[in-house]
C-alpha cells in the first residue's frame, strides 16, 4: 500500500472517530462495534505508514535498531517508578522545577532531568517551559496505585526475565533440543502439543536465571512470600498482586468483559462463585457489583489477602467421611458477598461452589500443571451437580487473523509467559486437548469473546 493510500484511510477513520467521540476519549466507544473498527483501522494504518516511511536502522520506535534499544526507555521508566518521581510532580498538571522534583525524590537533578526528558519523547510527562516538568495523561497513570505497580513490575521482574530469555533457552531448556533452536515460527501461536511437551519445568524459566538462587517456579516467587519471607519478597508479592489489578484496568483486560461474557443472571440467587487465584478480588467485586444476588469466594495463596481472610464463613464441600460443612451465622448473611480464603489451587478444592472461575491462571502453566489445577477443581465439581468451571484466558490466534497490532499484543504475552513461567499461550484446539486431559468428561460447552476483550470466556461442564 502506498503512503497516500494509507493517509486516506487515516483521514477517513479519524473523521469517524472525531465526529462521534469527545477528544481524548477515543477508547470510550461503549460497545459500538463500528467505532471500535474505525479506531482499529486508524491505528493499523498509522503503524503501517510509520513502518513505510521509516528506514530499518533509523533508531525510531519501530525499526529494528530502534526496537533493539527499547530497554533504555524501560530503564528510564524503571528509575521513575523506583524513585516514585511521579508522586513528586503535581497531579493537577501544574509544573514543578526539575530540581524540586529531584530533591523531593532524593535523586540527582541532572540524572532525573535526563530520564524524564527521554520519557517525554515517548509522550510520558511534558516540559511546558524551561527546566520544568509537568504530568500529562500518560504519566498521570503512574499515580494510580495498581497501574503504577503494574508498570513497576514490568520494568523490574519482567524486564529482568526478558534479559535472560535466550540464555534460558540456550541452557538445554525449552525447545533447545531437536535442532530447531527457538521453535522456529511456531512460537506461541498454536504451538502443537508435541512441541509443548518439550517444556521443561516452570523452575527453569528465564526469571529463575535473573533472580539469583531462585530454584522454585518463578510464579511461586512472585506470589507466595509467606514461608520465611523477607520484607523484600513480601513487597514483591504485594506488588505483583497490585500489578495484576493494574493490568485489569487496561480496557482489553477489564473485568467488565467478565461481567458481560458469562450469563451470571442465569445462576440462582445465592449461587457461589469461587474465584480461584482471584488475587485482590477485583474480578469478583466487578461481577458482584452487577449481580448482588451472588456470593463470591476469592481464593489465593498470596499472603496479602490473608488479612482479609474469613474462612470460617464459607461453605465447604460436604464429605461423607469428614463432614466439613460449617455453620454460617445470620451476621455473615448480611455482610459483603465477597470473601477471601487462602488456598493453593494445586490442592483439592474444598469450597462448594456453582462456578469455579479461573481467570488468567492456566496460561501461566505447562499442560502438566494446568491439568493438575483443573483436576483439583474437579474434586469439588463432581460433588455438586450442575457446577461448572469458567476459564477466562487468552486463546492464541493464527497469523493474519487479527490486525498486526492486536496480534502483536498476543504474541508479546506469549513471550512473556515463556520468559517468566516457561508456559505458553494455547489456541482453541490446545485448550480442548488440555480439558480432555484433565478429564475426558470435561466438555467445553460455550466460548465467547466480548467486544474489546483480549480474553475469551470458556465454560466447561462435566458430563
Ligand atoms: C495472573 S494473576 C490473576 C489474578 C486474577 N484471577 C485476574 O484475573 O486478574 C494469578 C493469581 O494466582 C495466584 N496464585 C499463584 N499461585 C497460586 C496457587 N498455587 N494457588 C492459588 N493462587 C495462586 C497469584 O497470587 C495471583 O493472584
Amino acid at each position: 500500500m502506498t503512503v497516500t493510500a494509507l493517509a486516506d484511510i487515516i483521514r477517513t477513520q479519524a473523521e469517524i472517530l472525531e465526529t462521534s467521540l469527545p477528544r481524548h476519549a477515543y477508547t470510550d466507544y461503549h460497545g459500538d462495534k463500528s467505532l471500535s473498527i474505525a479506531r482499529s483501522k486508524l491505528l493499523e494504518a498509522c503503524d503501517k505508514l510509520n513502518h513505510l516511511v521509516t528506514g530499518p536502522i533509523e533508531c525510531s520506535k519501530t525499526d529494528v535498531m530502534g526496537i533493539a534499544q527499547g530497554h533504555r526507555v524501560h530503564a528510564a521508566l524503571q528509575y521513575v517508578c523506583h524513585f516514585r518521581l511521579a508522586s513528586h510532580i503535581p497531579a493537577d498538571g501544574t509544573p514543578v522545577a526539575y530540581e524540586e522534583a529531584a530533591r523531593a525524590a532524593g535523586v540527582d537533578t541532572s540524572q532525573c532531568t535526563r530520564v524524564l526528558q527521554l520519557l517525554m519523547t515517548y509522550h510520558i510527562f511534558r516540559e511546558p517551559g524551561t527546566r520544568i516538568v509537568a504530568h500529562n495523561r500518560n504519566s498521570r497513570v503512574l499515580l494510580d496505585e495498581d497501574t503504577g505497580a503494574a508498570v513497576e513490575w514490568l520494568t523490574q521482574e519482567s524486564l529482568r526475565s526478558s534479559a535472560f530469555f535466550t540464555e534460558a533457552r540456550a541452557k538445554g531448556r525449552r525447545w533447545s533440543t531437536g535442532g530447531s533452536g527457538g521453535g522456529g515460527g511456531g512460537v506461541g501461536v498454536g504451538v502443537g502439543s508435541q512441541q509443548r511437551q518439550a517444556t521443561t519445568t516452570a523452575a527453569s524459566a528465564a526469571l529463575n536465571i535473573a533472580v539469583e538462587d531462585l530454584d522454585r517456579p518463578a510464579f511461586g516467587f512472585l506470589t507466595q512470600p509467606q514461608h520465611g519471607a523477607t520484607s523484600e519478597t513480601s513487597m514483591k508479592a504485594d506488588r505483583y498482586a497490585r500489578a495484576m489489578a493494574g493490568m485489569a484496568k487496561r480496557k482489553q483486560l477489564s473485568p467488565e468483559h467478565l461481567v458481560s461474557g458469562f450469563a451470571w443472571s442465569a445462576l440462582p440467587a445465592g449461587a457461589t462463585v469461587v474465584d480461584v487465584g482471584g488475587g485482590s478480588g477485583h474480578c469478583s467485586r466487578a461481577v458482584a457489583a452487577c449481580h448482588p444476588r451472588l456470593r463470591f469466594v476469592v481464593q489465593d495463596t498470596n499472603a496479602a489477602l490473608a488479612e482479609e481472610e474469613e474462612e470460617d464463613e464459607v461453605d465447604v464441600v460436604a464429605d461423607d467421611d469428614d463432614r466439613l460443612r460449617r455453620e454460617k451465622g445470620e451476621k455473615a448473611e448480611k455482610e459483603a458477598s465477597v470473601r477471601f480464603v487462602t488456598y493453593d489451587f494445586f490442592t483439592p478444592q474444598t469450597v462448594a461452589g456453582d462456578v469455579y472461575l479461573l481467570r488468567r491462571i492456566l496460561h501461566h502453566y505447562s499442560d502438566q500443571d494446568a491439568v493438575r489445577i483443573l483436576q483439583a477443581q474437579l474434586c469439588a465439581v463432581r460433588k455438586k451437580p450442575g457446577a461448572r468451571i469458567v476459564v477466562m484466558d487468552n486463546i492464541a490466534i493464527h497469523s493474519g487473523t487479527l490486525s498486526t497490532l492486536e496480534e502483536r499484543k498476543t504474541r508479546t504475552l506469549d513471550i512473556a509467559m515463556m520468559a517468566l513461567f516457561n508456559s505458553v499461550e494455547r489456541d482453541l484446539e490446545d485448550w480442548k486437548e488440555l480439558f480432555h486431559k484433565a478429564d475426558p468428561g470435561l466438555k467445553l460447552v460455550n466460548v465467547t469473546k466480548p467486544l474489546g476483550s483480549a480474553l475469551a470466556v470458556m465454560e466447561l461442564r462435566l458430563e
